[in-house]
């Protein structure tokens, strides 16, 4: 893959570091992509400067896989990243295959057989074991949630190098001490995500890209 020589400008996957820069129009600010659309329209001939960071990008990928997830209390995701900037995996909080949603116990009291911990599994292990490249090795993952023991422990026996981590609110509990202790040992590097913006907004009802209106209706299910 190609670079571009400043990488800073980059908006190719290929380009090789997080783009951790500050652009002082997308300081504490929130963009939604219709008035991304909106503002492109109206500018010169120069690019956009308050598009997204990579980190915000695969942090935000993060949130939104793991609005997949089916546990009512506590919804992680996670991203993991090669060191060209693409997307390698993908996971979130979910059952193993096979076990239903509707039939596991999504509670966290009573009797340990009847609680989520015994069956959940969690964003990081999924995110690497639904990787679409050979291995993960010298990647990166982004996580809603500081990694818990066993996931630390598959994240340094993947290769995963780094892990970028919103929130910590766990960090005084044995799981993450332990966490934090094996990636020390182990050189797995892992920092707080910084947002560079306050929102990130996704509002397909502000998408006006004119000929809208000419796509098809989305696909039925046959009733035959
Ligand atoms: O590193 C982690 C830690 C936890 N999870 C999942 C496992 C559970 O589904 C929830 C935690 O539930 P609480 O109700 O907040 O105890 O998060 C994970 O995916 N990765």
């Amino acid at each position: 893959m190609d670079r571009l020589p400043d990488s800073s400008s980059s908006d190719c996957p290929g380009e090789s570091r997080p783009d951790t820069t500050q652009d002082a129009q997308s300081l504490l600010g929130s963009m939604t992509l219709g008035d991304a659309h909106q503002q492109a329209t109206s500018s010169s001939t120069g690019p956009r400067a308050d598009y997204i960071s990579w980190d915000d990008l695969f942090m935000s990928s993060a949130f939104l896989i793991a609005m997949r997830s089916k546990d009512p209390v506590t919804q992680v995701g996670a991203c993991i990243v090669n060191d060209e900037n693409k997307i390698v995996g993908m996971g979130y909080n979910g059952m193993p295959n096979g076990c239903h949603d509707n039939v596991f116990p999504w509670g966290k009291t009573g009797d340990p057989i009847d609680m989520k911990y015994m069956y959940v599994c969690h964003a990081e292990m999924n995110a690497v074991l639904n990787k679409n490249s050979s291995d993960v090795k010298n990647c990166r993952i982004y996580v809603g949630l500081f990694p818990c023991n066993e996931c630390a422990k598959i994240i340094i026996q993947s290769g995963i190098k780094e892990v970028i981590f919103l929130s910590d609110k766990n960090r005084h509990q044995p799981a993450a001490m332990a966490s934090r202790r094996m990636f020390n040992s182990a050189g797995v590097t892992y920092r707080q995500y910084l947002p560079q913006k306050t929102q990130i907004t996704i509002d397909f009802s502000k998408v006006n890209w004119g000929n809208m209106s000419q796509m098809p209706p989305s696909p039925k299910k046959s009733l035959l």
